[in-house]
C-alpha cells in the first residue's frame, strides 16, 4: 500500500498549485462540472446560511461586534507587492516544533461539527487527509480522537484540549492524543464559559449537551469511572457529569506545570490576546501562543484579533512561535498575519461553511482553494516562500 509522508505532501501541493486550480477553473470547467462551493468567502458564508438550520447558523455567529472587527481589521494592513523577483518556484511549508507543514495553516478546532452535516469531522478529517492539510481536533467533537488520528493517517495532528475541572480526567485525554500520535496540544483558554450568545438564547439552543457530542469524553476510562452508571445505561448523568466539568474558570497560571508534567509534546496556549500574557506564557515555559479571540465568540467589544498580534509580536521577541486565528477568510488575511509575524495561521469558519454546503468534497475544494489563492497571492505580492515574510510586505494604513 502507498504510503505518504509530510514530505511528500510538501512537494505535491504548493508549487504551481494555484496555476493549476486556475486552469482547472478556466478551461476544463473542474472536468466540466462547475465548483461545488463558492471561491468567494462572502457567497460561502451566503449560502451556508441557507443551507443550515437557523439553530446551528445561531451557533455559529458570534458576538456582532468582535466579528465585525475581526474581519473589518486587516483593512488597517495593506499588501504592497514588488515585482521582477523570479516568484517561479514558491514554497507554502512552514516548520513548526521540529515537523514541516505542507501550508501555512492548519484547520482550527471547531466543536459539535455535526450540527452542520450529518459526516461533521469525519468529512473533514477525510478532507484534511487527502490534501495533507493539518487538523487540530476539538475535545468536543462527535468523533473520538483516536478514530479521527486514524482518519488523518500521516497527516500532521494536533490536539486541542478543554481543560476541565477533573484533572484525573484532563491527564487521560492528554494521554491519549500522545498514544493517538498527535504532536502538539493547544490548550484553550478563553472558554470557561461560552459567551453570551444571543442568537442561541433567541434559539433556546445549546448544542453541547448533545449526548454523542461527548464522545471523547464517554469513551474516557477515568471519565466512566466518575460515574455510578455507564454512559450507556444513564446517558442523563454522563450529561450532568460533562457540564459540570467542562470548563474550568479556577484556572490560574500556578496550573500550568500540571500540563508540563502530563505531556511531553508541544504545549500551545489558544486564546491569548494581551500582551502581558503573551510574556507570562514564555515565563511559563509554554511552547507555542495562539492569538485568537475565539472567532468573536466569547466576548463583545473584544479587540480584533489581528490588532492584538502586533503588540504580541513584540513583548514575544521570536522566543516562541505565534499563530493566529479570528477572521481569516481569504489567503490575503492569511498573508498579512504571517507577515505581521505569526508562522501559521488556523482556518475556522470557512471550512465548516463547505462541510455544510457538500460534505466532504465541500470542505476540500475550501482548502483548494484557500491554498491556491495563498499560491498566487505570494507569487503575485513577489514573495517565495511564507517563512520568510516580514512586515516590510505590509503598508499600516491609517485609521
Ligand atoms: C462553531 C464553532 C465551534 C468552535 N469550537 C471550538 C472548540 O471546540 N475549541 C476551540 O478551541 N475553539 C473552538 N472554536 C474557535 C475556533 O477554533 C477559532 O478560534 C475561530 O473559529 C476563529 O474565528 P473564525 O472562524 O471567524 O476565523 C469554535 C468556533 C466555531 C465557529
Ligand atoms: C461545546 C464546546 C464549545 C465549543 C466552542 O468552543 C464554541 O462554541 O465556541
Amino acid at each position: 500500500m502507498a504510503t505518504r509522508t509530510t514530505t511528500q505532501t510538501v512537494a505535491t501541493i504548493p508549487h504551481q498549485f494555484g496555476n493549476v486550480r486556475q486552469r482547472q477553473v478556466y478551461t476544463d470547467g473542474f472536468n466540466g462540472r462547475r465548483p461545488l462551493v463558492p471561491a468567494s468567502s462572502k457567497l460561502l458564508e451566503l449560502q451556508a446560511k441557507e443551507r443550515m438550520s437557523p439553530d446551528a447558523w445561531g451557533y455559529l455567529s458570534g458576538m456582532d461586534e468582535t466579528m465585525e472587527a475581526n474581519i473589518a481589521a486587516f483593512r488597517h494592513w495593506s499588501i504592497v507587492p514588488r515585482i521582477l523577483r523570479n516568484v517561479a518556484q514558491r514554497d507554502l511549508s512552514v516548520q513548526l516544533f521540529g515537523q514541516t507543514l505542507p501550508v501555512p495553516f492548519l484547520l482550527a478546532p471547531i466543536g459539535v461539527q455535526k450540527i452542520v452535516h450529518p459526516d461533521g469531522e469525519g468529512a473533514v478529517a477525510r478532507a484534511a487527509a487527502k490534501l495533507g492539510v493539518p487538523m487540530i481536533p476539538s475535545t468536543a467533537a462527535y468523533i473520538t480522537l483516536e478514530d479521527l488520528a486514524k482518519t488523518l493517517g500521516d497527516t500532521p495532528r494536533w490536539f486541542q484540549l478543554y481543560w476541565s475541572k477533573d484533572p484525573d480526567f484532563n491527564a487521560s485525554l492528554l494521554r491519549r492524543a500522545e498514544r493517538a500520535g498527535y504532536t502538539a496540544i493547544v490548550v484553550t483558554l478563553d472558554t470557561y464559559y461560552l459567551g453570551w450568545r444571543v442568537d442561541d438564547i433567541q434559539n433556546a439552543y445549546m448544542p453541547f449537551p448533545l449526548y454523542d457530542g461527548l464522545v471523547n469524553y464517554l469513551t474516557d476510562p477515568v471519565f466512566r469511572r466518575s460515574l455510578k452508571q455507564p454512559p450507556e445505561k444513564d446517558r442523563h448523568a454522563a450529561i450532568q457529569l460533562y457540564m459540570e466539568i467542562f470548563g474550568n474558570p479556577s484556572l490560574t497560571w500556578a496550573d500550568i506545570p500540571f500540563l508540563r508534567q502530563h505531556t511531553k509534546l508541544p504545549i500551545l496556549l489558544k486564546g491569548i490576546m494581551h500582551p502581558d500574557d503573551a510574556r507570562q506564557a514564555v515565563e511559563a515555559g509554554i511552547d507555542g501562543i495562539i492569538v485568537s479571540n475565539h472567532g468573536g465568540r466569547q466576548v463583545n467589544g473584544e479587540r480584533a484579533a489581528i490588532d492584538a498580534l502586533p503588540d504580541i509580536v513584540e513583548a514575544v521577541k521570536g522566543q516562541v512561535p505565534l499563530l493566529f486565528d479570528s477572521g481569516i477568510r481569504k489567503a490575503a488575511d492569511a498573508f498579512k498575519a504571517i507577515a505581521l509575524g505569526a508562522k501559521a495561521v488556523l482556518l475556522g469558519r470557512p471550512y465548516l461553511w463547505g462541510l455544510a454546503l457538500a460534505g466532504e468534497q465541500g470542505v476540500e475544494e475550501v482548502l483548494q482553494n484557500f491554498i491556491a489563492d495563498l499560491d498566487l497571492t505570494l507569487a503575485l505580492s513577489g514573495h517565495t516562500a511564507y517563512s520568510a515574510l516580514d512586515v516590510s510586505a505590509l503598508h499600516k494604513e491609517p485609521v
